[in-house]
């Protein structure tokens, strides 16, 4: 590695929007430098048609190769290269693909000094192209334009490349024309990553400091962590430290992953490598932490911040003494996924749980999914929910469980505001679904609204930009699902974090016989509790089983009922028995019958199959 001084090294990325060839490309680059042979089907494919999450939650093509991305190795690769009489070491750095991973995005292109941002010249820019365009920029990464899917007669490399020049300023002549399937152009790509990216600074005197952007998890090793040397050399046997968790480790490996993992005896300034140091869980290897020498502190690398979840929900098992087995399954699942936040839980109605956090509310069907396949787990997951501020006078408090939401509506409960998150969206549609778009953002309470066109002075099917401030709460349900339907697929999304926004919540409960059901309560804003209250109720109806007694269904806020139901009574017969004639004994019979269920209503307490959860919270997730 001492061959490879900072002057002859590229750190990249390729940022795009998904499913416009990303992964094809990052074969051809490993396949053109020999670092992998050629083959003639991608691995991708296999991957996806292994997990099979969900396609009736709107989860597509695309998502699922985030997906592959991000449960599979990541594609992080060391390619070696020579172009003017000189070996350089190119360094391509993975980024994931989906909005609940842009805190991801922007860390692991900390490591980089350059991006290709490549834009499929059939589809021309969409909702993440810009998204990661401005990630790229704001660090200041040197871009490399590229159209790819050039051999597709539907491929439109100019106008692709006007909308480039009119959506971010970029200059026609600096665009590269590929297709990274045929192979058409790759070359040039390698020759413009070695004469346009700069090359990485770093010192080999100073003292140790190595970002780390990503990890991996070994079965056999722990963690692995990816890294990228700012100064110092790092070898076998080192003693490190992290500034984030002040964590110790012994250095038990360091290597280039080439594409596979390569021991190395070192990895140098300006240098991508992973290290292995007896990390045992992936929670350790916190992404954007710096490693330094033990005893050697240094400077962190700027702008740190900790995972932060913003989709919770409960997990249960369906039959609750299967707790243990879930807690385990669930813990061994977040061995391999730094990202979920875990804390128990447990409800009157469904017994012990866990409570997790998720990036967003794919990463939650994911994990689900994962659950459910890999454990054969039968579980019940609770509505998701975002965390909500309660403001008082004198301090606020995060709530990401609506059992602990106060009843605002109750004056001594001393609640001065509450506030939600909220997201700053952007959805790129052709201009026929632009009004059909702006109804379902206002539907959604969007504010805000704007848009303007993406092919100005182009007479055919021009495409509009919409972009509005959303509370993050009203797109963790069905938002994806209905903007991919009432688009006809053709809307492209994507959002970044806009803050928190004081809005007009309050906490909705249902009652089942006058009692609470704790596991049900949701957090709804004012102009929806009618809805979504009639809504449920009419839910619950159809999913309870009868009982032998009435049982009202409610949905109440605060001490207001705002909806009802009536689940009428089982009628058992009893007056099958008796022959005809006795008609003093058969009214007997039913006053007794009235009376014992008077009596059960008084005191019975509604009996709730698990099963029913299943139903109507597997609905209301949706
Ligand atoms: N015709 C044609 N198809 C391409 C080209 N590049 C990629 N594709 C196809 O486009 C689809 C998406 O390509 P991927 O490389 O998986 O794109 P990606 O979604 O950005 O990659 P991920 O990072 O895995 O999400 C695949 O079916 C590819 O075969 C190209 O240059 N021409």
């Amino acid at each position: 590695m001492e061959e490879f001084p900072c002057d002859v090294i590229r750190n990249f990325s390729i940022i795009a929007h998904i499913d416009h060839g990303k992964s094809t490309l990052a074969d051809r680059l490993l396949e053109l430098t020999g670092t992998i042979q050629k083959k003639s089907t991608g691995t991708n494919q296999q991957v996806l048609d292994k997990l099979k999450v969900e396609r009736e939650r709107g989860i597509t093509e695309c998502d699922l190769s985030l997906i592959a991305q991000w449960t599979v190795k990541a594609q992080t690769a060391s390619m070696i290269h020579v172009a003017n009489g000189k070996p350089h070491l190119l360094n391509l750095i993975d980024t994931p693909g989906h909005v609940d991973f842009a805190w991801e995005v922007s860390r692991s292109l900390a490591a980089c000094q350059g991006a290709l941002l490549l834009v499929d010249a059939t589809q021309g820019v969409q909702a993440q192209s810009i998204s990661v365009f401005h990630i790229a920029k704001e660090r200041g990464l040197t871009i490399i334009p590229v159209l790819n899917k050039i051999d597709l007669p539907a491929s439109q490399p100019e106008r692709i490349a006007a909308q480039l020049q009119s959506t971010f300023g970029i200059n026609p002549l600096d665009i590269l024309q590929i297709s990274a399937k045929t192979g058409k152009g790759v070359e040039d790509v390698l020759r413009a990553i070695i004469e346009r990216v700069p090359p990485p600074a770093g010192d080999t005197e100073k003292p140790l400091k190595a970002f780390l952007f990503d990890s991996l998890y070994d079965r056999y090793r722990g963690v692995i962590s990816l890294v990228a040397i700012q100064d110092g050399v790092l070898r076998k046997g080192d003693k490190i430290a992290s500034c984030h968790t002040r964590k110790k480790y012994e250095v038990t490996e360091v290597g280039v992953m080439h594409p596979e993992e390569v021991p190395t005896s070192s990895l140098q300034p300006g240098q991508v490598g992973f290290v292995a140091c007896n990390m045992k869980e992936s929670s350790e290897a916190h992404i954007g932490d710096t490693l330094h020498r033990l005893g050697v502190p240094v400077d962190p690398m700027p702008g740190f911040q900790p995972t932060k979840a913003m989709v919770y929900a409960g997990v249960f098992p369906v039959d609750s003494n299967d707790f243990i087995k879930l807690e385990e399954s669930i813990k061994r699942l977040t061995l391999t996924d730094r990202s979920v936040t875990i804390q128990r839980e447990s409800s009157t109605a469904l017994g012990q749980g866990c409570r997790l956090g998720f990036l967003g509310t794919l990463h939650m069907d994911v994990f689900r999914q994962r659950l459910e396949d890999e454990y054969d787990a039968s579980i019940i997951i609770t509505a998701p929910t975002v965390p909500y501020k309660v403001v008082y006078k004198d301090r606020t408090v995060l709530v990401s469980n609506p059992t602990e939401f106060p009843d605002v509506t109750d004056t001594s409960s001393k609640v001065k505001e509450v506030q939600e998150p909220v997201v700053k969206a952007s959805i790129i549609v052709p201009e026929e679904y632009l009004g059909e778009m702006m109804d379902l953002c206002f539907s959604h309470r969007a504010e805000d609204l704007d848009h303007r066109y993406l092919d100005a002075g182009t007479t055919t099917s021009a495409r509009a930009i919409l972009t509005c401030t959303i509370p993050l709460s009203e797109i963790v349900t069905d938002f994806f699902d209905q903007l991919k339907s009432r688009s006809s697929g053709y809307a492209s999304f994507d959002y970044e974090d806009g803050g928190y926004k004081t809005s007009d919540l309050a906490k909705m409960v249902f009652l089942l016989n006058g009692k609470p059901v704790d596991a049900l309560a949701i957090i709804v804003h004012r102009s929806a509790q009618q809805n979504i209250g009639r809504l449920w109720v009419k839910k619950l109806h159809k999913v309870i089983p009868r009982q032998l007694f009435e049982v009202p269904i409610q949905a109440a806020v605060g001490k207001k009922i705002i909806a009802r139901e009536t689940l009428s009574a089982m009628r058992a017969d009893v007056t099958a028995g008796l022959y005809g004639g006795h008609y003093e004994r058969k009214m007997k019979h039913l006053e007794n019958q009235k009376e014992s269920k008077r009596r059960m209503k008084r005191i019975g307490s509604v009996d709730l199959p698990q099963e029913a959860f299943f139903d109507i919270l597997s609905t209301k997730n949706k």
